[in-house]
């Protein structure tokens, strides 16, 4: 039987729940995340975001032609979305033309290196990503401010049926994949879920030193 993105989830509980879970979320749910810790997220976020809109460009580029529409998308949503992070930044006066810290930029070779593997595994791994942001900032409960607008962003009902839309694609690619490829999408879903676990980690204690 075909592996797909529910297989994953099903299969792999423990990892997908410390992907989507963090002391991180819950903080700013509680109002008890510190300043440093929401603002060092927000800019390793935004050179995140700069990356991923460059994988998706790529994904993109290695899908079938009836994946295209989505994927374009997708892409224009993260033209408004990088704005939108400078805006947030400029309010709070961050310098976003920092270095990416050590996991953020692990992330980013992550997702560079996905150009190497077939179509099917980029589109797990799209899915992956989408859907660690979509399901995290809702678990919590409704986010207070000024943390609203952020929890709104990818936890919209616009942004949910994209990632369903995502997880269809992925599925659809999966279903035609070798065992071989099936695995590799495995792979990538399990560093997608130890990734994004490690990124709310990095904010959560990398502003403890500025506190
Ligand atoms: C680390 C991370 N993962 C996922 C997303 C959602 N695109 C994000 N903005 N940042």
């Amino acid at each position: 039987m075909a592996l797909t993105c529910q297989s994953l989830l099903q299969a792999h509980p423990t990892a997908w729940h410390s992907a989507t879970t963090h002391p991180f979320l819950t903080g700013c749910q509680s109002g008890t995340l510190h300043p440093a810790q929401f603002n060092t997220w927000l800019v390793q976020d935004f050179l995140f975001v700069k990356d991923f809109t460059r994988m998706v460009g790529r994904v993109l580029g290695a899908a079938p032609d009836d994946h295209i529409d989505g994927l374009l998308a997708g892409l224009g949503a993260l033209k408004d979305e990088l704005l939108w992070f400078e805006a947030k930044a400029a309010e709070r006066s961050l310098d976003l033309s920092t270095s990416p810290q050590p996991t953020c930029q692990r992330y980013c070779e992550f997702m560079t290196g996905l150009a190497q593997q077939p179509y099917a595994v980029q589109a797990t791994a799209l899915w992956a990503i989408e859907y660690a942001y979509n399901q995290g900032w809702q678990l919590p409960g409704p986010m207070p401010e000024p943390y609203t607008e952020f929890a709104d962003r990818w936890g919209n009902p616009g942004f949910t049926d994209y990632v369903h839309l995502l997880a269809a694609q992925a599925d659809a690619a999966l279903a035609t994949a070798s065992s071989e490829v099936q695995a590799q999408a495995e792979a990538a879903f399990l560093q997608v879920a130890d990734l994004e676990a490690a990124f709310w980690q990095m904010a959560f204690t990398a502003a403890e030193a500025v506190q």
